[in-house]
């Protein structure tokens, strides 16, 4: 395909989405009707598409509109858009004098535009983040690294480094997290590659990565919410605790017992019933479900969903399961709350509320990790129960 061709595929699916598709939806849509589409093809539409979610207000603004072509165009320069927007073979038509002159006009742009936020998100990130509010956000609109944990107990870092080499990835270390690697070549020969197959390494963001690496050593360690198990199997990676895995949504852990067994490490599911039988733990993490606002570059349609009434459900949500870990946490042990958010309700006054409802517990970490130190925006609190040691 042509970039022109590229663009006009673009232009196509986010017209779908725009009219209500999930962008996965209307991005596997349009690979299966359009058979003539190589795999590079696919992967360069993608990231288009997603480059113009990420951006959505500030393209839409210089493209025009909030349709597929808008914003498209609004993620070119003009000298860019005139060479992909030529009306020839598949390409989109030729700009209109009103596109030209819009395009090429410098505008200065009102602040959710520039954020690229819905406005009313603007006074949770100013309280989140103050004078780095908008070099966050712009971070936001960029696209997400790609981080692997190398499966310390397989190998150490150098090691997978090498392993990655050999099947032409590069892949260096990050201050973030020691275990951490960021794929800087050829990340998508990844799934292929014999580092994976073997558990060496495993998909995982550098944050994410450091919040697990907090985490205290523990005998016998609880992944309340822990979908597909990322988290329990990075902590299983470093500690010899027996491992246990809750979701409220049973069908997310079916993954797990495959993905452990190739990490090497023995992860035992249990039910809700079971939770309270096998209680208490001496670690329960309670990596919760949010808003994702940290992880808004791998999911930008996540940013536009989001509205006053469903946050408001998520808190109520993760008030709930707060309450419920409490009494599955042995008396000297840790209850530690997650989140990949990084707005306040969610992680420092959710926390804040907790503790005035539980006065018999304190706060021994409470870390945000901002998506300027390179990976996901993360946020991690550990509690322990007062004259307890943590
Ligand atoms: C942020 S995700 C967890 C991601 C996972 N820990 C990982 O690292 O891959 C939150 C999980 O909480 C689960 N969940 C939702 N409501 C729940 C509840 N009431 N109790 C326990 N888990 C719940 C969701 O099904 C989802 O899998």
């Amino acid at each position: 395909m042509t970039p022109g061709a590229r663009a006009a595929a673009a232009i196509e699916i986010l017209d779908l989405h725009l009219g209500g598709q999930p962008l996965e939806k209307a991005l596997t849509n349009w690979a299966r009707r359009s058979r003539f589409a190589g795999s590079k093809d696919r992967a360069a539409i993608r990231d288009i598409v997603f480059d113009r979610i990420r951006s959505r207000a500030s393209c839409a603004l210089r493209g025009g509109g909030l349709t597929g072509r808008g914003l498209v165009l609004g993620g070119f320069d003009l000298e860019m858009a005139q060479q992909m927007f030529t009306g020839e073979g598949h390409a989109p038509s030729p700009l209109s004098a009103e596109e030209t002159a819009r395009i090429d006009a410098p505008s200065s742009l009102p602040p959710e535009v520039t954020a690229n936020l819905p406005p009313w998100l603007l006074a949770h990130f100013e309280a989140a983040f103050g004078d780095d509010m908008m070099p966050v956000c712009a971070a936001l609109t960029e696209r997400a690294k790609v981080f692997v944990r190398v499966n310390l107990r397989k190998g150490d870092v150098e090691h997978a480094q090498s392993a990655l080499a050999e099947d032409g990835i590069r892949a260096v270390a990050h201050p973030l997290c020691d275990s951490a690697l960021e794929l800087t070549e050829n990340p998508r020969k990844l799934a292929g590659s014999r580092a994976y197959l073997d558990g060496l390494v495993e998909l995982q963001d550098v944050a994410s990565q450091a919040v697990c690496a907090g985490l205290p050593d523990a005998q016998t360690m609880l992944d309340y919410c822990a979908g597909g198990g990322g988290k329990v199997l990075a902590y299983g990676a470093r500690h010899d605790a027996r491992l246990f895995a809750h979701d409220g949504n049973p069908r997310r852990l079916k993954d797990l017992p495959e993905r452990a067994a190739r990490a090497g490490v023995a992860v035992e599911r249990l039910d809700d019933v079971q939770c309270t039988r096998k209680a208490p733990f001496d670690l329960v993490l309670c990596d919760v479900p949010c808003s994702g606002s940290g992880a808004w570059r791998r999911q930008p349609e996540g940013k536009w969903r989001l509205t006053p009434e469903a946050l408001e459900q998520l808190l109520a949500l993760q008030r709930e399961i707060l309450d419920r870990a409490v009494s599955l946490v042995r008396p000297e042990g840790t209850l530690a709350y997650a989140t990949c958010s990084v707005l306040r309700s969610e992680n420092e006054d959710q926390i804040a509320q907790f503790l005035d409802h539980n006065p018999e517990w304190a706060q021994s970490c409470s870390r945000r990790y901002s998506p300027l130190e390179g990976g996901d925006g993360f946020y991690v609190a550990h509690l322990t129960r007062r004259g307890s040691a943590s």
